[in-house]
């Protein structure tokens, strides 16, 4: 008897473009959300829409709360719930960058309660995913997350926010080449399910974004918009594959490692961009596609080396050997690659 089962958690409503912050409570009332809402945000983000938010609810007579994360961890995901309820929140709505999101969706889960997703910044993949990602102590956890109901992303405030983070968003998605090969690779030797789908879907976002390169310029507000449409692209194949590998993979342990011992980490987005090009090299070699990735990386103005990352080379070739201990999930890491491997792939690729 075939007895498999699956459940695929989409987002209902994504509403996209110029102003449609002002929007947010039609689009919650829309998916039948009801009840006190919780606007969970960091500093910044709280002050270029957060609060805007929490304003609309107030003008419609409902009473928000409101609660300031400021790091991924489970201590905030606890202070969220606690306050979740204290204030005794109907649902919750997660508005800021990656951490703020994850923070908001992963105690939705824990709460049984529904998500609403307000990025503020085209920065990380997060954005609609069904997954939350947490460091603890000496490993980083990718975590089942209530995936958003609905998602309000207002192509005004994010066209606003530091480039950087924009092209964070990009290299996040650009690195969708290298974590379908480590998927494709894992499934070849070590028998972990491949969802073809959510693959190719993955791969699609990243070569379209990549076509579309010349399209992203700083200051045009299109280009916020062509990169929150790949990020939720990317978010919807985790959520087809419920889990993060069609998105991560080696280049995100390199990420995960170096925000563990990088005195400065640099953003999520640039670090698995700049991994992306070496793994690309460790899959395909010295004539193989790391070109292909480091040249998509540089058309739209990401780092490509350490120096531009801000970290040091010695830390680089550390996160290399060592990335493959973050978590369980086979990669072109395998058990280890050794010093002077890591140097000569960070060399040749010119990452040092
Ligand atoms: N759950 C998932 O599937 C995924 C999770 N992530 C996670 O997301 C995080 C990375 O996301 P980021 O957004 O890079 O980090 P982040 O949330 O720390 O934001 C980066 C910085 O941008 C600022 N910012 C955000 N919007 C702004 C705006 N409009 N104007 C000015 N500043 C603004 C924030 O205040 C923060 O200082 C990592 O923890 C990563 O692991 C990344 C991809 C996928
Ligand atoms: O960042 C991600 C996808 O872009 C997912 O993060 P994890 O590596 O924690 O699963
Ligand atoms: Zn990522």
């Amino acid at each position: 008897m075939f007895d498999k089962a699956t459940w695929i958690r989409l987002p209902r409503n994504v509403v996209v473009g110029h102003g449609v912050i002002g929007q947010t409570v039609d689009a919650v009332e829309d998916v039948h959300l009801s009840g006190r809402p919780l606007v969970v945000s960091s500093p910044t983000p709280h002050e270029v829409a957060g609060e805007r938010v929490f304003a609309q609810f107030e003008e419609r007579g409902q009473d928000p709360a409101e609660v300031i994360v400021e790091t991924a961890s489970f201590g905030a995901v606890e202070r969220v719930i606690e306050t979740a309820e204290e204030v005794d929140a109907g649902f919750l709505l997660g508005v800021g960058g990656g951490k703020a999101i994850d923070i908001a969706k992963m105690a939705a889960e824990d709460l049984d309660l529904g998500f609403v997703s307000v990025p503020t910044a085209a920065s990380h993949d997060g954005i609609v995913s069904g997954r939350g990602s947490v460091p603890e102590g000496d490993t980083r956890h990718s975590v089942a997350s209530e995936p958003p109901l609905a998602v309000v992303a207002d192509t005004e405030i994010i066209a606003d926010a530091p480039w950087e983070l924009t092209t964070a968003g990009c290299a996040d998605i650009i690195s969708n080449f290298t974590a379908v090969r480590d998927w494709q690779l894992a499934n070849r030797l070590k028998n972990v399910e491949y969802h073809e789908y959510a693959g190719t879907l993955s791969q699609m976002t990243a070569e379209m974004l990549v076509e579309n390169a010349g399209s992203i310029k700083q200051g045009l507000e299109e280009s916020a918009w062509i990169v929150v449409k790949a990020l939720v692209s990317s978010g919807v194949a985790m959520s087809i594959a419920d889990s993060s590998r069609p998105a991560s993979g080696a280049e995100h342990l390199f990420s995960h490692q170096l925000d563990r011992i990088a005195p400065e980490p640099a953003l999520h987005g640039h670090q698995v961009g700049v991994g992306a090009i070496m793994t690309e090299y460790l899959h395909t070699g010295a004539k193989g596609q790391w070109h292909d990735v480091h040249d998509a990386l540089e058309a739209i103005g990401a780092p490509t080396t350490a120096d531009d990352l801000g970290i040091a080379e010695d830390t680089v070739i550390e996160a290399l050997t060592t990335a493959h201990q973050i978590r369980d999930r086979y990669t072109i890491l395998g058990d280890g690659v050794n010093e002077p491997a890591a140097i000569e792939a960070a060399t040749v690729t010119g990452v040092i």
